[in-house]
């Protein structure tokens, strides 16, 4: 059985690996448009690179499936004396190749689906970046934005009470996702050790000063660049200088993203948040719109940028297309009105199983999320590996690292994307199923 697993690529020739690979697009789009949570969506994109694997179906179930999933309230008194009750989620993927791993979002559309499909996306993405973690993710269902900092810390507080004993250094290590940050990771560790004793390795993306990493908050961002300048050179589109970039999402992703990209001598020629959008032809000065923004004005408010609605960013003109902001924002509807060469996925699940379709059907490359946006967890590993040497790196050194990190994992999913013949990320799934699968096994099931 190991045998088949390890080395075992036939096709299976299921449903969706049918229809992409013979159907028209509109009999392939009908027969996908039940696929409308977002695990589902997640299991779908892993069910088309199961399809190459000769895998029985008890392992496939295994693989599509969540070992762990905890629901719990959270019961906050709030600064005028109410309480209030907030939802909150951790699931745990898997974890044959290591302790589970992944962020925390504090969202108002956070609920348990979406919590699964994104520890799922966490399993897949470190067996991609080759990071001895599984996957997992936690979510509150709150706008963080409604909370004075005081709730803010009560509701982290009382969160790491909650999952405590699912958690720790050897077992399940958070780490911020959106609107969550370095405070809130030290909140979390602080509240963690009271009850274990001191463990910084119990959460990663902590202050650089208490316990953190030098590059973390900026690893996103860079290893999306360092994946860029991958695929341009694999597809012989120049550098990253020679571009033009449009980003939704002008966070701890987009904005590190763009400052990156603009530093490199690339265009950026639309920029988003929740609230609004600018665009500038020839380029936003990318340094002076986060000076901007630090002094506590909006995007929108920009003077350099040319306002734009905001629902009109995706589809603004470009070479580079990067969504960091939510998921499914690449329907079928947006899909055939980007204006891109390729579609760099910074966030997670940015782009639907149909939306995927029209993309491919249209030419438009997708670099996938499970590698994109995999800087951040990879430079959560070295925060790790630092806190249990207790020794701190130099941020050269945490840098160069990254790189060398992004560039190997690209070569593992270009070189199966040439071989299979499959869209990268289906590559990106074999990539990373062929490591699990291979841990699983070794491991054994007794
Ligand atoms: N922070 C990290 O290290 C990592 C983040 N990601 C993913 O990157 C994406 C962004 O995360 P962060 O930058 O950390 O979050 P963040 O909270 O720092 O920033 C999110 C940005 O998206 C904008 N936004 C929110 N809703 C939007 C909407 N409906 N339309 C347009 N913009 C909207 C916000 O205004 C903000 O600018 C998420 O999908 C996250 O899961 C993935 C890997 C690691
Ligand atoms: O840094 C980490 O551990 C996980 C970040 C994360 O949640 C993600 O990659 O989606």
């Amino acid at each position: 059985m190991a045998r088949s697993l390890l080395i075992g690529a036939q096709q299976m020739g299921s449903a969706v690996c049918r229809l992409l690979n013979g159907q028209g697009l509109a009999a392939s789009l009908s027969q996908l448009r039940h696929a409308s949570s977002h695990a589902e969506n997640t299991n779908k994109f892993l069910r088309e690179a199961l399809n190459r694997l000769d895998y029985p179906e008890k392992l496939q179930n295994l693989l599509l499936t969540p070992r762990r999933e905890m629901s719990v309230e959270l019961v906050v008194q709030m600064d005028d004396g109410q309480i209030e009750v907030f939802n909150a989620y951790r699931v745990q993927h898997n974890n044959a190749r290591g302790p589970y791993k992944g962020g925390l979002r504090y969202h108002p559309q956070v609920d348990l689906d979406d919590v699964r499909s994104l520890a799922s996306l966490m399993t897949w993405k470190t067996a991609v970046m080759d990071i001895p973690y599984g996957g997992a993710k936690g979510g509150v269902t709150v706008d963080p934005r409604k909370l004075s900092e005081r709730e803010l810390e009560k509701m982290t507080r009382k969160l790491v009470v909650a999952i405590k004993e699912i958690i720790g250094t050897y077992e399940d290590i958070p780490a911020p996702d959106m609107n969550t940050d370095a405070k809130v990771m030290a909140w979390f560790f602080d509240e963690y050790s009271k009850y274990k004793g001191f463990s910084p390795g119990v959460v990663t993306g902590k202050p650089v000063y208490l316990h953190g990493s030098l590059g973390r908050e900026a690893a996103t961002g860079r290893g999306t660049t360092f994946a860029i300048r991958e695929l341009l050179k694999a597809m012989h589109m120049g550098k990253l200088g020679d571009q033009k970039y449009v980003i939704q999402g002008f966070g701890n992703v987009g904005a590190w993203a763009a400052q990156l990209l603009w530093e490199a001598g690339g265009k950026v020629v639309a920029v988003s948040d929740v609230a609004g959008a600018i665009a500038n032809e020839n380029g936003l000065d990318i340094g002076a719109l986060r000076r901007h923004m630090s002094s506590g004005k909006t995007l929108a408010s920009f003077p350099d940028g040319a306002p734009l609605r905001k629902e009109d960013i995706l589809a603004f003109p470009c070479d580079v297309l990067i969504p960091a902001a939510i998921g499914g924002v690449i329907g079928p509807d947006m899909a055939a009105k980007l204006q891109c060469k390729v579609v760099v996925e910074a966030a997670n699940g940015p782009t639907t199983p149909e939306g995927d379709l029209v993309l491919r059907d249209r030419g438009i490359t997708v670099l996938p999320d499970i590698y994109t946006n995999g800087g951040g967890v990879t430079v959560s590993f070295f925060e790790w590996v630092q806190n249990l040497q207790n020794f701190k790196w130099e941020e050269e050194d945490v840098n160069r690292k990254l790189d060398r990190k992004m560039t190997d994992a690209f070569t593992a999913l270009w070189t199966v994307h040439r071989e299979m013949a499959v869209p990268l990320r289906t590559a990106a799934f074999v990539v990373a199923l062929q490591r699990v699968t291979r841990a699983e096994v070794h491991r054994g099931f007794d």
